[in-house]
């Protein structure tokens, strides 16, 4: 079936109610492609990079940042992961795709008990005068849920969320990750606790994709590769 953009019922009931378009993921096609850009740990060394859209992903440290976006480049140690919270310590930038990359993804350090104030504040800098940030995802560890540290950051970086002109500068998605370590019988109910807690602490925050980065296959991963490439399309 074919959609007319100009046909005058299509046109009232505006483009956002049109069948939603997946964009292509192929982007991720090219695990051996995606390369470590730079390393940022202060606010002067942010690199300006080219303009590609770019994502970022915070959430407390040891939830699992660094392990999801290595699933999701296809790749195992690209980025260094650690059993002990604290790894990342830099905002670090990677290109995603064949030369001279279609999209840049950002790992950050975690907030909270194991967090630095140094790292929070780069981070706010970063996401306040970023402009091809497109958005933001925030991981919550299934094992852990959730605590005040993380709802403490749902609602500042829903404080970013409308500029004074109602423009919307980036989007917010809510991830669950280390959804293995649920036992089966317990994950309706602690998905589903968490998934209220985000709305009540932020609204406008995307409601979460469940994934698991240690199953086989990885679960949850093509939906975020997804996510990724809808929000980065140019
Ligand atoms: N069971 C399970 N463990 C996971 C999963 N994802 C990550 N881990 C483990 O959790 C630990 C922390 O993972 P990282 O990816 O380093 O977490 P991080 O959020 O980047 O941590 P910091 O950089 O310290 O803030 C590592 O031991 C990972 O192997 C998952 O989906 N399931
Ligand atoms: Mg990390």
């Amino acid at each position: 079936m074919r959609f007319f953009a100009h046909h005058p019922v299509i046109r009232c009931l505006g483009a956002h109610n049109l069948p939603r378009r997946l964009y292509s993921t192929s982007v991720f096609d090219h695990p051996n492609a995606a390369q470590f850009l730079a390393a940022a740990g202060s606010t002067e060394s942010i690199p300006k990079l080219y303009g590609l859209p770019e994502i970022v992903v915070t959430g407390r440290a040891n939830c699992g940042k660094s392990t999801l976006l290595n699933a999701v480049l296809g790749r195992k140690t690209l980025l260094r992961t650690s059993k002990k919270a604290g790894r990342t310590r830099e905002l670090n930038f990677y290109g995603v795709g064949l030369e001279p990359g279609k999209l840049v993804v950002v790992d950050a350090p975690g907030y909270g008990e194991r967090g630095r104030a140094e790292w929070g504040k780069i981070f706010d800098h970063y996401v306040q005068t970023r402009k091809q940030l497109r958005r933001v995802y925030i991981l919550f560890n299934a094992k852990n849920m959730m605590n005040a540290a993380d709802t403490q950051m749902l609602q500042h970086l829903s404080s970013f969320l409308i500029s004074d002109r109602g423009q919307q500068p980036f989007t917010l998605q809510s991830v669950i990750t280390k959804a293995d370590t649920v036992p089966p019988e317990k994950v309706d109910e602690v998905i589903s606790s968490m998934r209220k807690q985000i709305w009540e602490a932020a609204p406008l925050c995307l409601p979460p994709v469940i994934t698991s980065a240690a199953m086989s296959p990885p679960f949850g991963i093509d939906k975020i590769r997804q996510n990724i490439a809808d929000v980065c399309r140019r």
